[in-house]
């Protein structure tokens, strides 16, 4: 398996905000990833692409603390990441999700100040009896959330119901509530899933934005035209394995890369081995029945044969 690795200039001096090494997932005797490095770099979008299956979302998982990776070990700037999700969101590494979870039944103001809990300091005490300590960082916490409003373009739409917004905008939500928690590094999973071609632009520019603003981001998506505009360096998992990493185009020129989504087995693919294994078996076994059918065939011909000589 060959892996290639493009740094561009700024990238190679910029600081490594997300540093997975050797991350490996097995469930019972299902290897989902397998010994997966990846890094970020402040100020890079990286893409993670990868047919169905390939173990794109255990490896977010694994990274977000929902998983404790079976082998390897994540940094995030320099620190070994905690196994617990809210200690990750904590630490600085924010996440949306490929199904929507949002809270329906709130408002959009109130689904983005959950995001901000992890940045909010008062007790509880302070809470309930609502000192003024807690008023001054409620009033905070609002005015960081209508500007994430303003910013994702939502502002005007605060108090709705979470739920009936149109589902594009249900996605940009998570966004703006992963962003609450202001992190260094967001990963996002399929922020692109059942947009029209218009939402898609639109997310696009959106994670632009992010990136300028110093947010260091992480995409899977199965948008390929999406994944090769946006990202600055592209990775491939097949089957667990990490197939490439490198520039858009690297990726996308990638023969291998374009097997594995139209489903053809080449050589040096992960599992290659193994399909070659059962196909050798598989082509063994089709030659010894065909042998013993031809064997049968002469047998009963003699037979017949004897058997008309013997009437
Ligand atoms: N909790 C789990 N228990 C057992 N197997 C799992 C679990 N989560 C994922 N898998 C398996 O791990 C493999 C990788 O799944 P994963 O969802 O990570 O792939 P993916 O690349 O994100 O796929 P998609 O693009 O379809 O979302 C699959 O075979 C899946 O069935």
């Amino acid at each position: 398996m060959t892996t290639t690795t493009t740094d561009t200039p700024a990238a190679t001096t910029a600081e490594t905000v997300l540093d997975a090494r050797g991350v490996t997932m097995r469930f019972g005797g299902l290897t989902a990833v397998k010994n997966v490095d990846l890094t970020v770099r402040s100020g890079e979008i990286v893409g993670l692409i990868g047919p169905n299956g390939a173990g794109k979302t255990t490896f977010f998982n694994c990274l977000t603390g929902l998983y404790i990776p079976t082998e390897g070990e994540v940094r995030y700037k320099d620190k070994v990441l905690p196994p617990k999700s809210y200690k990750v969101t904590d630490a600085g590494v924010a996440r949306t999700f490929q199904n929507i979870r949002l809270f329906n039944n709130m408002t959009v103001l109130e689904n983005v100040l959950v995001g901000r809990h992890t940045r909010t300091k008062v007790g509880l005490w302070a809470a309930l009896l609502r000192l003024p300590s807690f008023g001054r960082e409620e009033a905070a916490s609002r005015e960081k959330a209508m500007e994430l409003l303003e910013f994702i373009g939502l502002a005007h739409k605060a108090e709705h119901l979470a739920r009936n917004l149109p589902y594009g905008e249900q996605r940009k939500l998570e966004i703006a509530r992963a962003l609450a928690s202001d992190p260094g590094l967001i990963l996002l999973d399929e922020p692109t899933a059942g947009m029209n071609p218009q939402e898609t632009r639109a997310t696009e520019e959106l994670i632009f934005a992010i990136r300028d603003q110093g947010i260091a981001v992480l995409v899977i998506e199965h948008d390929m035209r999406f994944i090769f505009n946006l990202c600055d360096r592209v990775a491939c998992l097949v089957q667990g394995e990490k197939l490439i990493e490198g520039t858009a185009a690297e990726v996308q020129g990638d023969e291998r890369v374009i097997a594995a989504y139209l489903g053809e087995p080449f050589e040096g693919a992960p599992g290659a081995e193994e399909v070659a294994e059962v196909e050798a078996a598989e082509a063994h076994s089709e030659a010894a029945h065909d042998e013993a059918a031809a064997d049968a065939e002469a047998t009963d011909s003699t037979t017949s044969s004897t058997d008309g000589e013997d009437r």
